[in-house]
C-alpha cells in the first residue's frame, strides 16, 4: 500500500499528525463496502473532524471500501480523503444538482452522479454492506432515518446498522 501523501485537511484543522496519518496492521472485515453518512460541514467541534478522520482510518485498517454522498467538503470530505489516502476505494453518489454547492476543488475516488436525492439514497442501499453515521445536520438526519427504514423493512438484505451517533 502506498504511503499517505501530505494532507492538506492536515494543517488547515491543526489535528495532531500521529492521528491523522495513524497507520496499523490491516484488521480483516466480512464488509467490504460501508457507506458513511456525515455533515458537509466540519461543525463546531473539532472532536467530529477527528472522529471523521479516524473513521476513514479504521476503515483502510480493514480495508473497507467507503460508499458516501460524493461531496469534497465538511466532515464527509474529511472522511473520504482519509479512506482514499489510505489507499481503499471511495465511491460518491451525488445529486447532479448539488455538484456545485458540495463540491468545491477536487473530490476524491469514483464520482457517480445521480438523478434525484431518492436515487442517491437507493444506490447507497444498494452498494453498501453496512451504514455508519457521524455527526450532521438535517441532511444526515435525513438519510440516516431513510437507511433505517430501508434496512428494517427489507431485513433479509443482510445488512447492518453499526453505530449511530
Ligand atoms: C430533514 C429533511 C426532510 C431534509 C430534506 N433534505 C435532505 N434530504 C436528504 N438529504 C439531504 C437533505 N439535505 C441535505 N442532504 C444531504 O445530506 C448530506 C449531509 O447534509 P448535512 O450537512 O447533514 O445537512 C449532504 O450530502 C446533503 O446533500
Amino acid at each position: 500500500m502506498e504511503e499517505y501523501p501530505k494532507e492538506e485537511t492536515v494543517k488547515s484543522l491543526t489535528l495532531p499528525r500521529d492521528i491523522v496519518m495513524q497507520r496499523r496492521k490491516p484488521i480483516g472485515s466480512r464488509f467490504k463496502r460501508v457507506c458513511v453518512f456525515c455533515g458537509s460541514s466540519p461543525g463546531n467541534k473539532a472532536s467530529y473532524q477527528l472522529a471523521a478522520i479516524q473513521l476513514g482510518n479504521e476503515l483502510v485498517e480493514r480495508k473497507i471500501d467507503l460508499v458516501y454522498g460524493g461531496g469534497s467538503i465538511g466532515l464527509m470530505g474529511l472522511v473520504s480523503r482519509a479512506v482514499y489516502n489510505g489507499g481503499c476505494h471511495v465511491l460518491g453518489i451525488i445529486p447532479k444538482k448539488l455538484l456545485p454547492r458540495e463540491i468545491v476543488g477536487e473530490t476524491v475516488g469514483e464520482l457517480r452522479a445521480v438523478s434525484s436525492m431518492h436515487q442517491r439514497k437507493a444506490e447507497m442501499a444498494r452498494l453498501s454492506d453496512a451504514f455508519i453515521a457521524l455527526p450532521g445536520g438535517y441532511g444526515t438526519l435525513e438519510e440516516r432515518e431513510r437507511i433505517l427504514w430501508m434496512v428494517v423493512i427489507q431485513p433479509s438484505s443482510g445488512r447492518f446498522w453499526i453505530r449511530a451517533v
